[in-house]
């Protein structure tokens, strides 16, 4: 397997239903559709889970793979437009806390991976937990989805202000979404951006405004994405031009691949000593 230039992406966002799970397998089919190999890695523990809502079946997930149970292509899902897709729902709280005999398996069970693929799309749960920062931690870039709710600024600002002061995470992009108008989107970036600036040294750009579009919640009920259910929908044509957007970003250049840097890096802790779970105020 050749894992050179392997893009990992974190999608994020501290509050739950703010449409991460919709945002990583509707930009992962968008990057497919472009001639990509996306792998999405499920790590929401949350109810929404991509394997449900594509309508898939898991029987294994990555928690067989960490307990030497099988390879991790015995358990990859195949989505829309090729996409694959990893369970990892595992009951694990957090990586760091498996045993040297589970990193070493998870570690081998990366690079014996068959599937080549040129991204891989993380979907992280809800909140703040060690598991969800260990993941973004890990990634290249980090995503962090954000809507007109009243707790989704406040928690993605939680989320950012944690990463960059206990996991080294200095570069956030914001996805806007379930907007009613452009307009709606600049103003939701600007408001989380006005706290960063003034108490955080992060940069963070936003990089879609995804409109708020019933096709979307259709082509979920058809256990279908948008993309490719209602390619010419509004929310479609945004997620199209994220993955666009994502194809001009820069390519890690590891030598040893970065998969395996992703998932050396999602099992160390971090530098800080500081708890992740400490308030955040
Ligand atoms: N742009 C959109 N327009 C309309 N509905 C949307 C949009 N994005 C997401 N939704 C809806 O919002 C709900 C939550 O979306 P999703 O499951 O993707 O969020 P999530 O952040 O992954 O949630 P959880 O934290 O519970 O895993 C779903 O019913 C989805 O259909």
């Amino acid at each position: 397997m050749t894992l050179n230039g392997v893009k990992v992406i974190a999608v994020t966002g501290g509050k739950g239903g703010v449409g991460k799970t919709s945002t990583a397998i509707n930009t992962a089919v968008a990057l497919a559709e472009k001639g990509k190999r996306v792998l999405v890695l499920d790590a929401d523990l949350g109810l929404a889970n991509v394997d449900v809502m594509l309508g898939l079946r898991a029987d294994r997930n990555l928690s067989h793979v960490i307990n030497g149970e099988c390879g991790l292509d015995d358990i990859l899902l195949e989505g829309p437009s090729g996409i694959q897709i990893i369970p990892a729902t595992s009951g694990y709280q957090s990586m760091v806390e498996l045993s040297a005999k589970q990193h070493v398996g998870l570690i081998r069970a990366f690079s014996e991976m068959r599937s080549e693929c040129d991204v891989l799309i993380v979907d992280t749960a809800a909140g703040i937990s060690d598991m969800v920062l260990s993941f973004a931690r890990a990634s290249q870039d980090v995503m962090v989805v954000v809507c007109d709710e009243p707790t989704s600024i406040t928690d993605a600002y939680a989320l950012i202000k944690l990463l960059s002061r206990d996991y080294g995470v200095f570069r956030f992009r914001v996805v806007a979404n379930m907007v009613r108008s452009l307009r709606e989107g600049q103003e939701l970036f600007a408001k989380l951006s006005r706290v960063t600036d003034r108490f955080l040294d992060v940069a963070i750009e936003q990089v879609a405004t995804i409109p708020f579009d019933d096709n979307l919640r259709q082509s979920i009920r058809k256990q279908s994405v948008v993309v490719t259910a209602y390619p010419n929908s509004p929310a479609a044509i945004a997620y199209q031009g994220l993955a666009s957007k994502i194809l001009s970003w820069p390519v890690p250049q590891q030598p040893t691949g970065h998969l395996e840097f992703f998932v050396e890096r999602l099992i160390t802790k971090p530098h800080a000593s500081r708890s992740a779970t400490q308030e955040v105020s």
